[in-house]
């Protein structure tokens, strides 16, 4: 326990305290995987939080605390608030490094001496009881990082640029800057070289001459909106900073550099931040209207613009929310769906079938091949949806169509209600981190801030001076 600091508060306040997250390990340098561009994931940070009850007693904490130090586990962080949920009790949450110590044998001994223990761990399979880890301040993401899931060795070879050394060597810089980021830093600039800029030049010239006839009305909306504000232009690939700052205005999402494609799981957690995930290298130049994986053009030209819409922002928020700890069936539907909408989504406006995915809206050759009579439509159901196997790397055999824009969020949203989860969350933006309402305090919380609000609106709504037409 070299690195623990507890400063335990010993207030009736009914928020968790915050003490600082103390320790957390050092990054250490990761090695290049044989013959890929993407290295291999260290498990540096990753961390189990455990919540506990113990009877108000002298030296109780310290008596748990002996027992991670006797399993030689080592702590990061501590969070303490009196317990409403048992009077007279005190509530801990403690986040503890995984790398080290016999933490299962821990875990085992505190559940003996306490009246209450939740755990979130990434070490969920197997035991019900286990909540799936999941970040709950939007620093915790900076652990995402390392987490890129590498492709096999097949789609490797596939890959356009799997023998191009420059190019490999300039996944391989913009894949240590998104390492290497951290939150709250802004995100570097790119010099795009003339090769890259030509290569955007292409997609960008091309794809905006089919948006018009095959991009829904809220793509087609934004999208001069971006022209005008952030450098969207045939010769010029935009900056991510450029774009998060214009989308933190629009809705409050930024954006944050990746790597490559992230997990469902943490695809979907950064969601619940209003965090999006933004690669920002660019596709190979030998194949601009596809790309097996996304790249700095899908981000741009296809997630971004709708991200800039308050509608969608919060439906996507609201996804990101429903995904947090649920159980990895659930993960696996709910990301299909997500595949299936947002990524690969067509919608019926004005009696015509427009794409609204982002996958087709930043590919020219998918934009077109999904409005021909190719691929099978069928008319999107989440319950069905959600099982629908599809490949990655290559054009849809088959797409879904939602009947509206407010259709797919509702039948999606509606499907994640169902996910189950021993609490319910919420994000707080003033603190930029997830509320887990698990006991009465945190639902008082709630409460409270909700009678702000309808306070604030029956004083408006009180203020307003009706002119004679209204009434
Ligand atoms: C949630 C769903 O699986 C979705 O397709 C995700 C997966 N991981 C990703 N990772 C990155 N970097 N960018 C993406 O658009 C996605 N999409
Ligand atoms: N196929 C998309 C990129 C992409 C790949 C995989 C998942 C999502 C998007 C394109 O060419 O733009
Ligand atoms: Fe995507």
């Amino acid at each position: 326990m070299e690195t623990v600091t507890v400063l335990l508060e010993n207030s009736m306040d009914e928020t968790p305290k915050t003490n600082g997250v103390v320790g957390t390990p050092p990054d250490t340098p990761v090695l290049m995987k044989g013959g890929n561009y993407i290295r291999e994931g260290k498990d540096s940070h990753k961390s189990t939080c455990i919540i506990f009850s113990l009877k108000e007693e002298v030296g109780a904490l310290a008596k748990a605390l002996q027992i991670f130090q006797k399993n030689q586990v080592n702590l990061l962080h501590i969070e303490s608030r009196s317990s409403k949920r048992s009077p007279g009790e005190y509530e801990f949450i403690i986040e503890c490094d995984t790398n080290a110590g016999h933490v299962a044998m821990a875990m085992d001994a505190l559940r003996d001496s306490c009246h209450y223990m939740k755990i979130i761990s990434r070490n969920y399979k197997d035991n019900l009881d286990v909540t799936p880890w999941f970040p709950r301040k939007i620093r915790d993401l900076d652990k995402f990082a390392n987490q890129i899931l590498s492709y096999g060795s097949e789609l490797d070879s596939d890959h356009p640029g799997f023998t191009d050394p420059v190019y490999r060597a300039r996944r391989t810089m913009l894949a240590d800057i998104a390492y290497n980021y951290k939150h709250g830093e802004p995100i570097p600039r790119i010099d795009y070289s003339p090769l890259e800029v030509e290569t955007w030049g292409k997609v960008f010239r091309q794809l905006t001459e089919l948006y018009p006839t095959h991009a829904c009305k809220e793509h087609n909306h934004i999208l001069p909106l971006l022209i005008e504000n952030c450098g969207y232009r045939e010769d010029n690939i935009p900056q991510l900073q450029d774009v998060s700052d214009f989308l933190k205005d629009c809705t409050g999402f930024t954006l944050r550099p990746v790597a490559g494609l992230l997990s469902s799981r943490d695809f979907l957690a950064g969601l619940a931040f209003r965090v999006f995930h933004s690669t920002q290298y660019i596709r190979h130049h030998s194949a601009p209207y596809y790309t097996p994986e996304p790249d700095v053009c899908h981000e741009l030209l296809g997630h971004v613009p709708l991200f800039a819409d308050p509608g969608f922002a919060q439906f996507s928020q609201e996804i990101g929310l429903a995904s947090l700890g649920a159980p990895d069936d659930d993960i696996k539907k709910i990301a299909t769906c997500y595949w299936f909408t947002v990524e690969y989504g067509l919608c019926r406006q004005n009696g015509q079938i427009k794409a609204f995915g982002a996958g087709l809206l930043s590919s020219y050759g998918e934009l077109e091949y999904c409005l021909t009579d190719k691929p099978e439509l069928r008319s999107f159901d989440p319950e069905k949806t959600g099982v629908q196997e599809y490949p990655i790397t290559e054009y849809q055999p088959i797409y879904y169509v939602a009947e509206s824009f407010d259709d797919a969020k509702e039948k999606l949203m509606k499907y994640a209600e169902t996910i189950p989860r021993p609490f319910a969350v919420r994000y707080n933006p003033y603190t930029s981190s997830i509320e887990i309402l698990d006991s009465k305090p945190q639902m008082d919380n709630l409460l409270t801030d909700i009678k702000q609000d309808i306070n604030r609106l029956q004083e408006a709504m009180s203020r307003i001076a009706f002119e004679p037409k209204d009434i």
